[in-house]
């Protein structure tokens, strides 16, 4: 059996090779916290490709710092009045979801269904009706995230963000992402209101994270390469129209409770999403963001 479900958990294993890729999901926040993949052509690199931070908090009391966070109805501070009285980044990676189904089981992999309905803690919060469908697909190279978000109401519109905030273990002061060239952006670094939201032009060719760094690009790409020397990650993306590059270097990691001993060096957070303007989605209707990682 390709995958065994925990209380808390549920781990996918590739059923092919005698050691093969794994990923375990917490129900906690339906949080991808581990993915163990070898590149392909290389059979002794099985490694964690992901990065949780050894002091984040795993006991569902707080979202947990690293893996793939959720990101829903809001990212950051809530800015529209459906979402006035949730905390950063919406509820979804704070929710305890339910294992739905086994959706594949064959030898090219294995595949779950997560999903999330409002329930009496959302309510006290949010009061729009929402569904949300989070498939975690486990194959021999490649883990693939995909959230669908469907609004249930006959005739409300549902205005949200969604965001996958994956964080991909590399070393930090080397990674070079791209094709980012040419792209606008938001650069959250900036100290006033204005400057924040100010678009700025991306002009180099690969973007690093060397300094303090917490861009919104507009227009994602659907490839985008996350290289180092000796290694890399390769995104393919479906739906979003965004990409958040966020490492908070020293500056900010350090005042981050739940982060490591300069964790902030040990990975770059590459986050596609829709978080410029709200996806205003009809009554009856389905967004789907699709999210592959790929070792290279
Ligand atoms: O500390 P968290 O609530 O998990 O947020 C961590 C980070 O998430 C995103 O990358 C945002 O762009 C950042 O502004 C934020 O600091």
């Amino acid at each position: 059996m390709p995958y065994r479900k925990a209380n808390d958990r549920v781990l996918l294993e590739h059923p092919k090779a005698r050691e093969g890729s794994t990923a375990e999901i917490l129900f906690f926040g339906a949080t991808v916290i581990s993915w163990r993949a070898r590149a392909k052509g290389d059979p002794d690199d099985l490694k964690e490709r992901l990065f949780v931070s050894s002091k984040a908090v795993l006991d569902g009391s707080k979202a947990v710092r690293g893996g793939i966070p959720v990101v829903f109805p809001c990212f950051g501070a809530p800015e529209h009045p459906d979402h006035s009285r949730l905390p950063q980044h919406g509820f979804a990676r704070n929710q305890v979801w339910a294992f739905d189904s086994v959706v594949t089981d064959n030898d090219d992999g294995v595949s779950v269904r997560l999903t999330l309905q409002p329930n009496s803690t959302v309510a006290k919060l949010y009061t729009k009706d929402f569904q949300l469908d989070y498939v975690v697909t486990l194959a021999e190279h490649e883990l693939s995230t995909d959230i669908h978000v469907s609004n249930p109401s006959a005739s409300e519109v549902l205005d949200f963000h969604a965001l996958l905030h994956t964080y991909i273990r590399a070393p930090a002061n080397q990674v070079a992402i791209s094709p980012l060239l040419g792209k606008l952006y938001i650069d959250k670094t900036e100290r006033s209101l204005e400057a924040r939201n100010t678009l700025k032009e991306e002009k180099r060719g690969t973007v690093d994270v060397r300094t303090f760094t917490d861009s919104v690009y507009e227009d994602a790409p659907r490839r985008v390469d996350v290289s180092w020397p000796g290694g890399g990650v390769e995104l393919k993306l479906d739906g979003f129209t965004t990409l958040t590059i966020w490492n908070p270097q020293a500056e900010v990691g350090s005042k981050i409770g739940d982060m490591e001993e300069n964790g902030w060096e040990r990975f770059v957070c590459v986050e596609p999403g829709y978080v410029r303007g709200f996806k205003q989605l009809g009554p009856g209707k389905t967004w789907v963001g699709q999210q592959t990682l790929a070792v290279e």
